[in-house]
């Protein structure tokens, strides 16, 4: 039997034993993308695991490929190799792009990041345009929104299954929540709403699950580490990266909740940024219920009857992420307007 590494989070319910599908990983050989090929590799519904990266990819898969679990292990380096990656991928999961070093933010790397994320996302479009596409790469809040515009400029754009990765901001709210509150980790479960940069992550605590309250002082507290716990990894890695393991083992969470939902379990929900009415803002993470065909409905209720502190940090959060959003659309289409004024 394939032992189950990454629990789906909350579903009850149960799927075909012959779903199978195909999942790309779009730098694979990085930190991120190595363990994350890990986990997805023993997942009992993946049939085929694409790796693909710009180097050293062959190894990754030589290795991985070794696990006795059913999925069949390929590789692609370089851009002649992409095509062939994607064709008939069922889900592409993104964490190609530079990682921040102490001292700078997510958006000090914006434009090299934006480039790989444009470049990856068009080859997204030519080949695989159904697929479900999980944004890891940073600053998430600029690369969600230039992917939906490469996509609506190849004419394939659809929201429900273009998905910016915010799975770890949830991992590590209930983590910091189960420890403070003395809970069952399993148990937990706080939505995470806003984005994936500083204040613009925000825990909803007053809607944790079990019910727990806090004080003023707790609330204060494991708001603003769950807000900087990527820095607090930055600042520990000290110069090596930003956190890796734990954001593969909340991409592998996120990528096993979509493949549940592709294979019709009626009960998947995760919180992800997403092209989204919500709020006044075009693109907010929110908790969505996920189905065959992507985001089925938005659950609004988690922004109702929020805590006076909650509703402050959603207004307060708003102008840096409309920044970010409006950052990667006007980066996305610079070369179509500097194309138009020839
Ligand atoms: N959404 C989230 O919650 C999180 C996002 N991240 C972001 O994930 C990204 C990756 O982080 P790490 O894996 O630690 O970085 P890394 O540098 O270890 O790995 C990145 C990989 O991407 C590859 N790559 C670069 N350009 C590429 C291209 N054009 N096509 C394919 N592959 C390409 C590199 O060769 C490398 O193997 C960073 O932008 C980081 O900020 C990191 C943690 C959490
Ligand atoms: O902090 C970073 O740069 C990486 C990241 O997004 C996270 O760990 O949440």
């Amino acid at each position: 039997m394939t032992p189950r590494i990454v629990p789906k989070a909350k579903s009850g319910s149960h799927i075909s034993p012959q779903a199978s599908y195909k999942v790309a990983v779009l730098g694979a050989a990085g930190g991120i993308g190595q363990p994350l090929g890990l986990l997805i590799k023993m997942s009992p519904l993946v049939s085929e695991l694409h790796l693909y990266d710009i180097t050293n990819v062959k190894g990754v898969a030589a290795d991985l490929s070794h696990c006795n679990t059913p999925a069949q292990v390929l590789d692609f380096t370089g851009p002649s190799e992409l095509a062939n990656c994607l064709k008939g991928v069922d889900v592409v999961v993104i964490p190609a792009g530079v990682p921040r070093k102490p001292g700078m933010t997510r958006d000090d790397f914006f434009n090299i990041n934006a480039s790989i994320v444009k470049t990856l996302v068009e080859a997204v479009a030519d080949n695989c345009p159904e697929a479900f596409i999980h944004i890891i790469s940073n600053p998430v809040n600029s690369t969600v929104p230039i992917a939906a515009e490469v996509l609506k400029r190849k004419g394939v754009y659809n929201p429900k299954k273009l998905f910016g990765v915010t799975t770890l901001d949830v991992v590590r709210a209930n983590t910091f929540v189960a420890q403070k509150k003395n809970l069952k980790l399993i148990d937990v479960d706080v939505p995470v709403v806003g984005g994936h940069a500083g204040i613009t992550i925000l825990p909803l605590l007053s809607k944790t699950r079990p019910s727990v309250t806090f004080t003023d002082d707790e609330i204060e507290e494991l708001t603003k580490r769950i807000q900087n716990a990527g820095t607090e990894v930055v600042e520990a890695k000290a110069g090596a990266g930003s956190a890796t393991l734990s954001m593969a083992y909340a991409a592998a969470r996120f990528v096993e909740s979509s493949l549940h939902a592709l294979a019709g379990d009626p009960d998947v929900y995760e919180c992800t940024f997403i092209q989204s009415e919500l709020t006044d803002l075009p693109f907010f993470a929110s908790r969505v219920k996920l189905g065959k065909n992507g985001v089925e409905s938005v659950v609004s209720a988690d922004l109702e009857g929020v805590t006076e502190y909650e509703a402050k940090a959603l207004e307060a959060l708003k102008a840096e992420l409309k920044g970010s959003i409006e950052k990667g659309i006007t980066f996305a289409n610079k070369d179509q307007e500097a194309a138009a004024s020839v």
